[in-house]
């Protein structure tokens, strides 16, 4: 067997192992500390081969393993490879030609619904061709700029010869994926790593100096931080259901020099919540909910083949019960922010529907933020009053 051979048949041995139980990449860590002899450029190309194929989602499924494997690496690369030039060279002479060219040389068109089929699920305003076919391209890499250290941040970009995009708001940059960006910048106040449609919730906050909020699902307070970053004097209640992520809302809080907040365990769904929270009123909450994630999974494609559309009801009955549960904290006049990472309308204009049918208040702005045309993760942020 040729080295390239030997690639793909790694490839397919861990596709036909693998079974969406825990993340993908964790799953090739694993697989490769059981095969030690391979060394880092092996573990790059068959690695590559994995996820072009799962990016192709449910594209392919009648076509032999082999086959679907090298179309993935074709459909997703647009330059020459060494890998396709050795085993599909016909392929990789026309590795240049436009996505329907390519769909036309391998006899099966190349659609949305054909990668992804739940698209009459899609939130409306998705774009359902655009966002369907951005599986095939790899996300960016987003950090947002800190402190006034733009200037600094993008002099050492420079130094490093990385190749970055600054956006229009001086503070979101988009870099590529894989880019080393600890070992880049070693001053982690100067930025945060957050996808630039997450970075951009944020215009819905507008906090008041002084205010009280709540991030009630804080996870490691990637929002929160944001909103401390928009209004330092901002009192902060930071909560999660899960102990150990705001063990990490800690450390992250220290390396960005925040001090002031407090944090709580809290499950949202319990019927003794409310009782634990006393007569406490905020002026802003930021429902990021739990969600399938759907708006994230060109980050981790194999989420594609292993979701189950069941999941979508689940999650918005979650939505629901935790929107119910955090509302009557909000004082009159304050705002409901209320966020998922997912494009499915269930979880999104649904839930909307829900708070307002259920609840004085009423959307007052936003909706679905785009990402697949930039390279970046597509969420939902609406603001209530
Ligand atoms: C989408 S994540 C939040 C991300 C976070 N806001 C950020 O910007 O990094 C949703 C969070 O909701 C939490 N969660 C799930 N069920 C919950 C519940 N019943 N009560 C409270 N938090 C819950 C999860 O542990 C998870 O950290």
């Amino acid at each position: 067997m040729t080295r390239w051979e030997n690639y793909l048949a790694s490839a397919a041995k861990i596709i036909g192992a693998y079974q969406g139980s825990l993340p993908l990449h964790h799953f090739l860590k694993a697989f490769f500390k059981e095969h030690p002899y391979m060394g880092s450029r092996d573990r790059r190309w068959i690695s590559q081969l994995v996820y072009h194929y799962y990016r192709l989602g449910h594209w392919g499924k009648e076509l032999p393993l082999n086959e679907r494997i090298l179309a993935g690496t074709f459909l997703c690369e647009h330059t020459s490879t060494d890998l396709l030039k050795a085993l599909q060279p016909a392929w990789d002479e026309q590795i240049q030609l436009p996505l329907e060219e390519k769909a036309a040389l391998l006899g099966l068109p190349v659609t949305a619904e054909r990668i992804f089929p739940l698209v009459t699920e899609l939130s409306p305003a998705v774009d359902t061709e655009a966002f369907g076919l951005s599986f095939l391209q790899q996300p960016r890499l987003f950090i947002r700029v800190r402190n006034n250290k733009l200037d600094k941040v993008l002099k050492l970009l420079q130094q490093a010869a990385v190749h970055y995009e600054v956006f229009e708001n001086n503070a979101t940059i988009a870099l590529p994926n894989g880019t080393k960006i600890e070992t880049l910048l070693p001053e982690k106040s100067w930025y945060e790593v957050q996808d630039a449609s997450s970075q951009q919730t944020g215009n819905l906050f507008r906090p008041g100096k002084n205010e009280q909020w709540w991030d009630c699902c804080a996870a490691s307070g990637g929002k929160s931080i944001l909103l401390k970053d928009q209004q330092p004097g901002v009192k902060l209640l930071v909560s999660d259901v899960r102990r150990s992520i705001l063990e990490n809302l800690q450390q992250r809080f220290a390396a960005a020099g925040i001090k002031q907040y407090e944090a709580r365990v809290a499950d949202l769904t319990a019927d003794r919540f409310p009782a634990t929270m006393g007569q406490q009123k905020f002026d802003g909450i930021i429902l990021d909910a739990p969600c399938s994630g759907s708006g994230t999974w060109g980050r981790t494609p194999e989420s594609v083949s292993f979701f189950n559309q069941e999941e979508i009801l689940k999650y918005q009955q979650l939505q629901k019960r935790i929107a119910y549960n955090v509302i009557p904290f909000l004082k009159k006049g304050g705002a409901l922010i209320y966020i998922t990472c997912s494009v499915f309308r269930q979880e999104n204009e649904d839930v909307v529907q829900y708070i307002e049918e259920n609840s004085a208040l009423r959307k007052q702005e936003g909706g679905v933020i785009a990402g697949y045309g930039q390279g970046a993760d597509t969420m939902f942020a609406v603001r209530f009053s």
